[in-house]
């Protein structure tokens, strides 16, 4: 059993019954997607609706594919948003970071041990595949990284675990990393951007139940 209560994001929030999972069963980020091209996308709009209805101490995060500015101040100017998780250059994270003043957190796709950063410039780095060649978004695929990469590796900075966990995974996926921290989006889903409150529980239940190896 893990002593570190792992840290678990719910991506891709677009109704009220999962948003309700993720609050009943004790997720502690849950993952707007602004990105027009996904199936979990939402709309300012409606994303203020859900982030209304989100009770304290769950952050709520706003995903972006490489957003310039106004695109940024569409939505912060109508969602409450605590979190911004990119998916840009590093410069361009750190730009959004001074001008907008919230913490962000950059994707980093990885393909091999080369790919993992040395050091953070941003509040913290979420690991998760190289998307696949025909891939229509870089992220919410379903595909899992080979976690023996992160056998022991220990960076001076936060990051979190993404891509292809699922319930059934995910205890072994905190096992084998020691990732304090998780998120996931498809494996959680019974359709593209419906989420299902049964696998909600599973996936945090499990997330915090693993034998950290
Ligand atoms: O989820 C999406 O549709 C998505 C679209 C565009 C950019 C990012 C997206 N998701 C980002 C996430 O943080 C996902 O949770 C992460 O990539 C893991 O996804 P999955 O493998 O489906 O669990």
């Amino acid at each position: 059993m893990s002593s570190v209560r792992t840290g678990v994001k719910i991506c891709g929030i677009t109704e009220e019954a999962g948003l309700e999972a993720c609050m009943k069963y004790g997720a502690d980020w849950v993952g707007f997607v602004f990105f027009e091209r996904s199936p979990r996308y939402i709309n300012a709009l409606r994303a203020k609706v859900l982030a209304a209805q989100v009770t304290d101490g769950i952050k709520k995060v706003g995903l972006f594919v490489r957003p310039d500015d106004a695109d940024l101040e569409r939505v912060l100017g109508q969602v409450d948003l605590d979190i911004l998780q990119l998916y840009t250059t590093p410069e361009r994270a750190v730009q959004i970071q001074d001008k907008f003043g919230l913490p962000v957190w950059l994707s980093i796709p990885v393909a091999s041990q080369a790919d993992l950063p040395q050091q953070s410039i941003v509040e913290r780095l979420v690991i998760e595949p190289k998307p696949p060649v025909n891939a229509t978004r870089p992220g919410g695929n379903a595909q899992r990284l080979n976690w023996d990469m992160l056998h022991g590796w220990k960076p001076a900075y936060l990051w979190m675990l993404a891509g292809g966990l699922n319930p059934e995974n995910v205890g072994q996926a905190v096992a084998t990393t020691g990732a304090a921290a998780v998120d996931v989006s498809s494996g959680v889903e019974t359709a593209p951007g419906i989420k299902n409150p049964d696998a909600i529980a599973r996936f945090i239940h499990n997330a915090r139940t693993s034998a950290v190896g």
